[in-house]
């Protein structure tokens, strides 16, 4: 593994698993592995979970860790190639991830979709450009498409929290004022997907995942009837893919309540908003898996960062 962009990039999710779940019982094992070395955290927009655990991990592993908010504080960055740099943008990404590569010797970085021009979120060109004009691996911290180390927890946090051999998983849409990305959603129905479990899908017409994401996963159009005997319900937020990133619905019968969820583990990657996304009594629940998933973004975090290591 050169870089870790997206979750085909994982080859073996178990064995990841059981790696994650090891380094999360030792997390000091390979204490040594990162001696010297030092990675470097850039951020196009907010974050506290993947700021802190990618820290935590890099730290349990010995390395050095340098974090910058781009937006703000860097120089603009410019990613179009060939143009005349008389606008915003002070520096091109072909200088910026080389000069970056020379203080640091993996790469993270977090960037988000416009959510307006489908075709330029879809050509991921923020993280693809730091991977091709870096010298040194880059890792996926979320992207416009996707979020594999929330996806990689998300799978690791099943697999604890498991009790029978094949758990049945739903993936529910719950409303939000604000139109989010796809990145988690879709980075959770591709860990599925390579996961030995029931995994279904609902969510209001109109909001259709990219089908290339979906593939063959069954969606179910009536929440009530998707949540029926299920183990797990991982519970997000997403815009219109169709409608390139409109809100299409706030429909208030779509949020999560204690009631409809029964017996059911709720997951969701934080933050949420409570009684928009899901009720407090949920929230506050035994049921709830929310906290034990952001510490596990931590061994994910370090699982990839051990790889990368190992491999330079
Ligand atoms: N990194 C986890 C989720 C990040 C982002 N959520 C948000 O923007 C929520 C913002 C808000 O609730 O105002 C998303 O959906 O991809
Ligand atoms: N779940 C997650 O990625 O959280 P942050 O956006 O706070 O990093």
């Amino acid at each position: 593994m050169k870089n870790f962009s997206s979750i085909s990039d994982i080859e073996d999710i178990n064995a990841w698993i059981d790696e994650a779940k090891s380094l999360k019982s030792n997390p000091y094992l390979h204490k040594n592995l990162g001696n010297n070395r030092t990675i470097g955290l850039f951020f196009f927009n907010s974050s506290l979970r993947t700021r802190l655990s990618t820290q935590k991990a890099a730290l349990n592993l010995g390395m050095n860790t340098m974090v910058m908010n781009v937006s703000g504080d860097a120089w603009g960055i410019e990613f179009e190639d060939g143009t005349i740099m008389n606008g915003t943008t002070a520096e091109h990404i072909k200088e910026a991830a080389a000069v970056v590569s020379q203080y640091c010797d993996i790469i993270a970085v977090r960037a988000f979709p416009t959510l307006t021009d489908k075709v330029k979120d879809e050509s991921e060109y923020v993280l693809k450009a730091f991977m091709k004009y870096a010298t040194v691996p880059v890792v996926n911290m979320e992207s416009a498409t996707g979020h594999p180390l929330q996806g990689f927890t998300d799978a690791m946090t099943i697999s604890e929290n498991s009790q029978s051999k094949k758990p049945k998983v739903v993936l529910s849409w719950a409303p939000h004022v604000k139109s989010l990305p796809h990145a988690v959603a879709n980075s959770f129905v591709q860990a599925m997907q390579k996961m030995d479990v029931e995994f279904i899908m609902t969510h209001p017409k109109g909001y259709e995942l990219n089908p290339q994401i979906v593939g063959d996963t069954p969606v179910v159009y009536n929440q009530e009837e998707a949540f029926e005997k299920a183990d797990f319900v991982y519970v997000k937020n997403w815009s219109s893919y169709k409608d390139y990133g409109k809100v299409l619905n706030t429909d208030p019968k779509w949020m999560i309540t204690q009631n409809k969820l029964g017996n059911a583990k709720f997951m969701h990657c934080l933050p949420v908003r409570r009684n928009l996304i899901v009720e407090d009594a949920v929230l506050d629940s035994e049921n709830s898996l929310v906290i034990q998933q952001a510490n596990n973004r931590t061994f994910a975090a370090q699982l990839v960062l051990k790889k990368l290591l190992e491999n330079a």
